[in-house]
């Protein structure tokens, strides 16, 4: 008989700037923009609900490994609650409070009837077999089985996690409330009720972002350089789409290092590398490695950070040479940062804005499942590409009016939304 170890994973501490703090200094700017009712602020600036759960694993050596998840709702005034669950050795219940708070903003910035949520373990799923990683997730879904569900919490992927993560949950909630339902989490694979359009959705939504604001910016995609830091889900895409739209990626980044090509790298070649590779650009031969804290303060017309929080701070913003930042991922940008990037007049598309093409898209997987009915590629991408740029274009509008950055801007157009359901909907 196996002698069992009990190993809980320690919790991180955060010794990184608070991405929890960020989104409130942004929030609390906004709510004075908006002269925000106090009962409306109270309710909005923090989480309806928070779950920690606690997942005891049969790992593959027989020992049993505890692992700590968490589950936050951050409100659910404009319908059942959205986002990813992210597997992590980082994943701090401060940071999962701010990506769930960021999930109402996105959902209000795009008008999709969704609340907020988001969810994360501490693991490091590259360090686990997929039979460790298919156990722990099974035991979370059933930890959070009464969280979850079609019409109340519908999680999706974020960093760490992807299709056959979401499989394994619809999988164990379906078996747990003896009835397949698809609806429960989006981002599946397409074979079991995933659509068409998901995977590149964010990136996609980054490209077009990206676009609408060179335009207004006069610039030409044919004419512009661009870095790109994470080469995963969101940033592989992103560089995929921009690459096609003639911008030239100089450089690229993901957890092995930065790559850097003065002629502009071949992101086909770099994205085949990758898939390889085990997903990992090291070793890749199409470009030079480069320091990675320089990529984003390289020479480039444009920054899209599409990894990890607070990588643009104090501390670099004052170096950043780009025009452009299109944030495809969430909370890459410091509020520290946010006067200098202001003084030195760069436009950002916040992550709120520039990523939102993911939850748009599992919103178009969401209804599709409910109707029992699949679109095509086409029209999903059609409606996306449409819904984006109205929200682009709102934003920018709320940008000019009330003469504030797009971040604060995209912060307003949400808040807005839910402080006016609030209004209507009452109950407090
Ligand atoms: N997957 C999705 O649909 C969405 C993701 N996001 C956000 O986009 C970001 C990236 O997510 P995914 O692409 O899904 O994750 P992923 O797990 O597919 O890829 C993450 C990438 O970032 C790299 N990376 C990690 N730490 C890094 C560091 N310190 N420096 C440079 N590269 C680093 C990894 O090597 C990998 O290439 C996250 O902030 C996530 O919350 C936002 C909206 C939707
Ligand atoms: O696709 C979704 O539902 C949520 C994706 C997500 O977690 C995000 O936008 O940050």
């Amino acid at each position: 008989m196996a002698t069992h170890t009990v190993y809980k994973e320690p919790a991180p501490i955060m010794d990184r700037e608070n991405p929890l703090e960020s989104m409130m200094s942004r929030f609390n700017i906004a709510a004075d923009i908006l002269g925000l009712d106090d009962a409306t602020y109270n309710v909005l600036k923090a989480p309806d609900k928070q779950v920690i759960v606690n997942i005891p694993v049969t790992m593959d050596d027989g020992n049993i490994r505890v692992f700590e998840g968490y589950r936050v709702i951050h409100n659910t005034i404009l319908g059942p609650s959205k986002g990813g669950i992210r597997y992590d050795v980082n994943v701090h219940l401060d940071e999962v409070k701010a990506l769930a708070a960021w999930m109402t903003w996105k959902c209000a910035v795009v008008d999709i009837p969704y609340g907020g949520a988001k969810g994360g373990i501490i693991c490091d799923p590259t360090k686990m077999s997929a039979g460790e990683i298919e156990r722990m997730t099974r035991g979370y879904t059933l930890a959070l089985k009464d969280i979850f569900g079609p019409d109340r919490d519908i999680p999706a992927p974020d960093m760490g996690t992807g299709p056959r993560e979401m499989a394994w949950l619809m999988d164990e909630f379906s078996k747990t409330n003896g009835m397949t339902s698809p609806a429960v989490v989006t981002g599946k694979p397409l074979v079991m009720g995933g659509s068409l359009g998901r995977t590149e959705a964010t990136g996609r939504g980054v490209m077009v972002s990206a676009l609408a604001a060179l335009k207004k910016l006069g610039l030409k995609p044919t004419d512009v350089s661009a870095a790109i830091q994470g080469f995963g889900n969101v940033g592989s895409w992103a560089a995929i789409l921009l690459h096609a739209q003639g911008v030239k990626i100089k450089g690229v980044s993901d957890i092995s290092g930065a790559y850097w090509n003065e002629a502009g790298i071949n992101i086909d070649e770099a994205v085949a590398y990758k898939n390889a590779h085990n997903g990992r650009l090291e070793g890749f031969e199409g470009a030079t490695p480069m320091d990675p804290n320089d990529l984003l303060i390289s020479d480039v017309d444009m920054i899209v950070p599409a990894a990890v929080e607070d990588v643009i701070t104090e501390h670099n913003a004052h170096k950043i040479k780009a025009k452009l930042i299109v944030e495809g991922a969430n909370g890459p940008t410091s509020a520290s940062a946010d006067p200098i990037i202001n003084e030195k007049g760069i436009m950002v598309v916040p992550d709120i804005l520039a990523n939102s093409g993911g939850v748009t898209v599992s919103y178009f997987e969401w209804v599709q499942n409910k109707q029992g009915f699949k679109w095509s590629l086409d029209m999903v991408t059609e409606r996306a590409d449409r819904i984006m740029s109205d929200a682009f274009e709102k934003v920018y509008q709320t940008s000019q009016k009330y003469k504030i950055p797009m971040r604060i801007a995209a912060y307003v157009v949400a808040i807005d939304k839910v402080a006016q359901t609030y209004k209507f909907r009452g109950g407090f």
